[in-house]
């Protein structure tokens, strides 16, 4: 019963609202139209405070609370020393009748309930859905970003940001809100309550507040910092051994001397050095903090002493001075660590920000619109592009693909043939001139919506780590079941698919495949990359040696398959096997960035350029002299 009632205070913060999305982005699928996160600290922190206002409010308040309910109750005793002494057994209750029951009643009812509310409000409303908004956003803004970025970064790193900045953030906040605000509360009522029985208690008090002070300010940077580089290094850390992990077959194979574990073991080594530095200056604060609080305990017990020797301060006026420097103490010692938790949190999110801040660079235009289905009439016009290395890959290139032509690109490796189609899938943003969709520049049209136009199967296609069905439905989310099976059929992936089975015992369809799907064969997943494209059918296709790891045989089986999905569908197909590609309705050459021959196979093998050096040197390095025979040659090995 008590669970259903905690339960009812857990869904007062949505975990997932993320209020920097606009109704119509969100309508049109647009990439790029969150709004950042401030990329300054303070507000970053005030960004997600402001989104919880009225629980942290709470939070605040029951935090006041209590830091006053402990300096009542220490009062509560002095009073109840001097009430003693006043009374006789016989008379306590009745001469003191509203004290002990007031304090009774503080003590079981109002201190109970203050830390009730401040539990209910910490653990149950703020504490999880709280935490997981600041990562659910930190991790959408992530996930805007471009390909580059990802490519330039670990992902361990970037998923240890994610967590990191959530916890920390949300540490910060309450924290801040209730165990600072509760030792605040605490001092300055101490500092009152003390003052009045004495003014020299409060003296003392004051100078420890003084000294307190300072420690915070001049030793608690440097854990600051450290703190900083030490969460860098944790980072630093995860992104070397998830690498490391994830490449574990490149590890193994080429790394017989483990010069990996030198990698990782300087990330750890480093780890240990920033947090040595860390807790070096952590054990010189506390060391500052125990002399302190001694001076400040013998100083009060002093005042109190010598003010009950010349009758200024009563027996209970000694004990409640007495019991809240004593508590002081405690406190003191154990606000120094959370301090410390504070600063520390504060230096990741510093570091966190840093990261899940960055504004994207390719967005959506904010007039974009949905691309508008056409007959798939592709244009490159005068597209220039290098990386941003301002020379070298593609230079004022122009091609127009008619709608359900097929076409094949056809050149050496590092020509710019994968790059030209990233270029049409807006992967990266051009440096000159424009593509064209169906008369849209596919630059101000919603990435979302491009890329639904456009099938690609890539050579090198990693699975997401869950189901076959899953996988092959990603290609159009919400699939039947029937046209998932007669997309696996037809990608002739449904001979190996029932004998599939996970170590947790799934089978078939729901067997899981490996982080990036890697426990299938090229070949195998190779299919599975055709049976999503065959499921999403998009007017454009893009085969990027689609069929490079099949054997002849499953490629035969599956070419027909192929060409039937082909059909009406403009195509623009890379391969290095020319024979896959020879039958093709026009075949692009391109040379170090630039169309250097186009035409049919049979030309182009007659015209004794590139293409025919290429050819030749594919059809067993033997060069036709008649080369219509070699045409046929070419068309008959693509059927
Ligand atoms: N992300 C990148 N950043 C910088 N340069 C890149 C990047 N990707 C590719 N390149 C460079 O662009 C050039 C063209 O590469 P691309 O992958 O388009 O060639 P390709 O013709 O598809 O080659 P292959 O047949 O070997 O796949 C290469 O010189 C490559 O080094």
């Amino acid at each position: 019963m008590m669970d259903r009632f905690l339960q009812r205070f857990e869904n007062w913060l949505d975990p997932f609202e993320d209020e920097g999305e606009s109704r119509e982005d969100a309508r049109l699928n647009r990439t790029g139209h969150l709004e950042p996160l401030p990329d300054e600290t303070n507000r970053f922190i005030w960004h997600f405070a402001r989104q919880a206002k009225w629980p942290l409010l709470g939070l605040l308040i029951t935090g006041g609370l209590t830091g006053g309910i402990e300096v009542v109750m220490f009062t509560g005793v002095g009073w109840l020393v001097d009430a003693l002494g006043q009374s006789s057994p016989e008379t306590l209750f009745t001469d003191h009748f509203w004290l002990v029951a007031g304090l009774a009643f503080i003590t079981l009812v109002g201190r109970s309930l203050i830390l009730f509310l401040a539990s209910v409000l910490e653990e149950q409303v703020v504490s999880p859905s709280f935490y997981n908004r600041i990562r659910w956003q930190s991790y959408r803004r992530l996930m805007e970003q471009t390909y580059t970025f990802f490519q330039n970064d670990f992902a361990g790193r970037l998923a240890q940001k994610v967590q990191q900045v959530g916890q920390a953030t949300g540490d910060f906040i309450t924290t801040v809100l209730q165990t600072f605000w509760s030792f605040v509360t605490f001092i300055v009522l101490t500092v009152t309550i003390l003052g009045a029985i004495d003014w020299r208690m409060a003296v003392v008090l004051a100078v420890w507040a003084l000294g307190y002070v300072w420690i915070v300010r001049n030793l608690l940077p440097r854990i600051r910092e450290n703190g900083r580089a030490a969460a860098e290094a944790r980072s630093v850390v995860s992104g070397r051994v998830v690498d490391a992990f994830t490449n574990i077959l490149s590890v193994k194979l080429f790394d017989s001397d483990r010069r990996e574990d030198s990698f990782v073991k300087e990330g750890f080594q480093n780890l240990v050095d920033t947090t040595r530095r860390m807790t070096r200056a952590l054990t010189e604060v506390r060391t500052a903090v125990a002399v302190l609080n001694g001076f400040m305990m013998t100083g009060v017990g002093a005042v109190a002493l010598t003010g009950w020797q010349s009758g200024s301060v009563t027996t209970g006026g000694v004990a409640t001075a007495l019991g809240l420097v004593l508590r002081l103490n405690q406190m003191s010692g154990w606000m120094m660590f959370n301090i410390n938790g504070l600063v520390r949190n504060y230096g990741t999110i510093q570091d966190a920000v840093a990261t899940v801040t960055r504004v994207p660079t390719l967005v959506d235009d904010a007039e974009a619109q949905k691309l508008v289905g056409g007959r798939g009439e592709i244009r490159y016009e005068d597209v220039t592009f290098h990386y941003g290395k301002g020379a070298g890959i593609i230079q004022n290139l122009s091609l127009t693909i008619r709608p359900g032509e097929k076409v094949g690109l056809v050149g050496r490796s590092g020509a710019g043939k994968t790059t030209l189609v990233n270029l049409l899938l807006r992967l990266y943003d051009l440096e000159g001139g424009r593509i064209l969709i169906d008369g849209q520049d596919i630059a101000k049209v919603t990435q979302a919506s491009l890329r639904s136009a456009i099938g690609v199967v890539t050579q090198d296609t990693s699975l997401l780590h869950r189901s076959i069905r899953d996988n092959i439905a990603y290609g159009r989310p919400g699939s039947e079941d029937g046209d998932i099976l007669s997309a696996a059929e037809r990608a002739s992936a449904e001979e190996f698919i029932p004998t599939l089975r996970d170590p947790k015992g799934r089978e078939g369809y729901d067997a899981h495949v490996g982080e990036r799907g890697i426990k299938l064969s090229g070949g195998q997943r190779q299919r599975i990359a055709i049976a999503r494209v065959l499921l999403k059918d998009a007017p454009i296709l893009v085969l990027d040696e689609a069929t490079a790891a099949l054997d002849s045989e499953v490629e035969a089986a599956i070419q027909d398959n192929l060409t039937k999905m082909m059909q009406g569908k403009t195509v623009i197909a890379i391969a290095h096997r020319l024979s896959t590609i020879a039958a093709m309705d026009r075949l692009i050459v391109l040379d170090k960035g630039r169309v250097v021959e186009e035409g049919t196979h049979a030309e182009l093998a007659a015209a004794g350029g590139l293409y025919a050096s290429l050819w030749a040197r594919q059809s067993g390095g033997l060069l036709y002299a008649d080369t219509d025979s070699d045409a046929e040659q070419g068309a008959a090995a693509a059927e």
